[in-house]
């Protein structure tokens, strides 16, 4: 679907961050971006799109959505997508990202173990809850620790499979630390997993993605592994 003319399209565009414009390439460039079209809509028209379908929904379900507590459901549905558990398709919300220069000349790791995230499995769209691992050798640059988790959970606001969540927080920080000396860990329950289908309620996932010295080196991959 395309907006009638580019320059409409253009207007409801938000100017995008430098390290937005960054990390976007990167991603696209190693093949990690999710997959995505632009369909030139805006949110407010994503919004309306999503809650009309939900209304189809609902009510080909078989449910009565003249009923007080179903009757916003579709307006809820729509809100929690638009704006929040998808929200990380939006470049214009990608965090705002505070690096400074590594004047103290920092060259042990950095690592910040269990942040927390929730995400959501883009085969069933239902819920991963994960904790994340993320450490990095400092060379020239040096990021604000919340921003590490900010990066964790936007991308943990798309439709996902754990490998790209991954894979796209390491070429995330690689791209802004500028060092491969990046490397990233998750454990994750899948609730497709857990909720349906083989309904296993105690199964966990790990994966890892290691960049530069993590996969080259034996010890500072061990050191990362380490609790
Ligand atoms: N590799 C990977 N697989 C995932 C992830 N999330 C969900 N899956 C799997 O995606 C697969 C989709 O398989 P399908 O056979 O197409 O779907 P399904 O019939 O609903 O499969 P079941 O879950 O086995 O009932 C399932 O095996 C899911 O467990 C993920 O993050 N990474
Ligand atoms: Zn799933």
């Amino acid at each position: 679907m395309k907006a009638n003319t580019a320059e409409q399209t253009n207007l409801h565009r938000p100017v995008l961050s430098d390290a937005a414009i960054k990390v976007r390439d990167a991603l696209i460039n190693s093949g990690l971006e999710t997959p995505m079209i632009d369909n030139g809509l805006t949110n407010e028209e994503k919004y309306q799109r999503i809650k009309h379908s939900f209304e189809d929904i609902v009510t080909t379900l078989g449910l009565d959505l003249s009923d007080d507590s179903l009757a916003e459901t579709p307006h809820r549905i729509a809100k929690m997508y638009v704006k929040e558990i998808f929200s990380g398709l939006d470049y214009a919300l990608f965090p705002k990202i505070t690096v400074i220069e590594n004047k103290m000349q920092v060259d042990e790791m950095v690592k910040v173990s269990d942040i927390s995230f929730t995400s959501t499995c883009e085969h069933h769209f239902v819920t991963i809850d994960g904790l994340a691992k993320v450490a990095y050798l400092p060379k020239t640059k040096i990021i604000g620790l919340s921003k590490i988790n900010r990066i964790v959970r936007f991308f943990a606001q798309r439709p996902q499979v754990q490998e790209r969540l991954t894979q796209q927080i390491l070429v995330t920080l690689q791209t802004l630390l500028e060092t491969d000396n990046v490397a990233v860990s998750i454990s994750a329950v899948h609730y497709c997993v857990k909720a349906r289908g083989v309904m296993d309620a105690s199964s966990s996932t790990q994966t890892t993605a290691l960049g530069g010295l993590f996969k080259r080196s034996d010890k500072t991959r061990g050191e990362f592994l380490a609790r």
